[in-house]
This record gives C-alpha cells, sequence and structure tokens, in this order.
C-alpha cells in the first residue's frame, strides 16, 4: 500500500475547550490515484492534508508513505520528505509577485534533484506563452496553472491539493481540474484533493468522506470520469 492512513486522531485545546478535530481516520491510497477528500466546513479535511503532508503532526495513529511512517522520521528525513516527495497547491496561490512565471516554476525545481524539463511542463501546462509575464499580468486560472507547475516540476509522489479551485470560476475550476487530472496520468503522481465540490468526486479513484472529523464513506470510484466531462 502506498498512502496509509492509520487510526489518526488529533485535537485541540484543553479540557473544556478540547475538541477532538480527527477522531481516528482509517483510508489507504494506492500509487498514481487520485483520491478526493469531501466534508462540510470544519469536518477536518485541511487539518487532514496538513498532516499527511507533515506540516501537522497527529496525537495518535500514523501516516505511512511508501512503508514509512512520518511520525518516525526525525526532523531533517521529515523536511527531506517534504521538499522532495510532497507537492502542494492551495486556494491562494501564493507565487512570488516579482518573478516570472518560469521563474516561480524554477523555484520549485531548486528543491528537487531530478526537476522535470521546465519547458515541457511549461507546454504542458498552456504557459509556454506566458513564460515570461508576472503573477499580476496573469489570470486567477493561469496563476494556478503555475503554481500547479511548482509543485508538479520536482515531480513529487504526492500532489496535495486544499481546495484548488476555491477561488475561480465554474470553467477555470474545470480547467485547473483537467490539468490535475491530465498531470496525474503523464507523470503518475498521487493526488490528494480537499474540496467543498461534491461534483469532483466523479473524477476520483478513491472518495473519502468527512464529517466531524470521521470518515462517513470510503470507496472506489468505479466509474470514474474525464475532470472536463463533471458538471455541477
Ligand atoms: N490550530 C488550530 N487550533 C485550534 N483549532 C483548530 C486549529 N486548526 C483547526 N482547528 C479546528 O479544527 C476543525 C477542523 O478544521 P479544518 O480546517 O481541518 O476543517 P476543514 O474541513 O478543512 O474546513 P474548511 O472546509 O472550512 O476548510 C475546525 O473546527 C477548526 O476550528
Amino acid at each position: 500500500m502506498f498512502l496509509e492512513i492509520h487510526e489518526l486522531k488529533k485535537g485541540y485545546g484543553s479540557g473544556e475547550n478540547r475538541t477532538e478535530v480527527l477522531q481516528g481516520i482509517d483510508f489507504t491510497v494506492n500509487k498514481g490515484e487520485i483520491c478526493v477528500l469531501l466534508g462540510p466546513s470544519g469536518s477536518g479535511k485541511s487539518t487532514l492534508l496538513n498532516i499527511i503532508g507533515g506540516i501537522d503532526t497527529a496525537d495518535s495513529g500514523y501516516v505511512s508513505v511508501n512503508g514509512e511512517k512520518t511520525r518516525d522520521m526525525s526532523e531533517k528525513t521529515l523536511t527531506r520528505y517534504r521538499r522532495k516527495h510532497l507537492g502542494y497547491v492551495f486556494q491562494m496561490y501564493n507565487l512570488i509577485p516579482n518573478l516570472n512565471v518560469k521563474e516561480n516554476i524554477e523555484v520549485g525545481a531548486y528543491l528537487s534533484d531530478s526537476p522535470l524539463d521546465i519547458d515541457d511542463l511549461l507546454h504542458t501546462l498552456g504557459l509556454y506563452e506566458h513564460r515570461h509575464k508576472l503573477p499580476n499580468q496573469l489570470s486567477g486560472g493561469q496563476q494556478q496553472r503555475t503554481s500547479i507547475g511548482r509543485a508538479i516540476v520536482k515531480n513529487p509522489d504526492i500532489l496535495l491539493c486544499d481546495e484548488p479551485t476555491g477561488a475561480l470560476d465554474y470553467h477555470t475550476s474545470k480547467e485547473i481540474l483537467k490539468l490535475i487530472g491530465d498531470v496525474n496520468q503523464k507523470y503518475g503522481n498521487t493526488v490528494i484533493m480537499v474540496t467543498h465540490n461534491d461534483a469532483i468526486k466523479n473524477m476520483a479513484d478513491r472518495v473519502v468522506k468527512l464529517r466531524d472529523g470521521a470518515i462517513r464513506k470510503n470507496y472506489c470510484n468505479e466509474t470514474k470520469i474525464a475532470a472536463e466531462d463533471l458538471e455541477w
């Protein structure tokens, strides 16, 4: 099993103010799969994504990637894991404003010993002709494409996406979801995508639904469709 989440628990606060945000989460994802994490606001999706990403730690249970538990990693190994094996895409693009598209993507490439070819990637992203533009000269969709490029250029094993289309309109959201699907097909990265949008589950291999910090549904989607065919 490539990614295993086992009995993961996480709470914040103490005494009367204690909230159990994750109450024992169990699921697995195969290499190269797209896993969509759904659930209402406050159900624990981002907390779970941050623990998988080694940004936050669990109170108990573990995340194991390729048989290695992140909780057993030293700080140095964990930093290496985050840098080399994970790519992050957020709702806010977090691009560096004074670097152009190509340079923003190069920032991601510096973190890898074996980055993807940047010009080839710029073509895949549909950004080759925009490569010399600064972020403020780009549309929201182009900015999100650039941030996906920055995440994917190091060819990470896992691409973590937190509401990647949260700030985008319908058509641009579909474009970005198509790009995530294309990148997954072309480079074989495992994708974990958090979203509020129920329709996105249709492009997933695995669907995990959370409510109040617990799994309500966890199933393999046998009728996966391409991102361009999603409707909502
Ligand atoms: N650092 C923190 N300290 C205290 N409580 C926190 C912290 N981070 C998250 N929480 C709480 O944990 C719960 C789950 O938050 P989380 O962001 O994981 O939910 P979510 O499902 O991603 O929500 P949304 O869809 O609104 O982003 C919320 O009630 C939130 O207030």
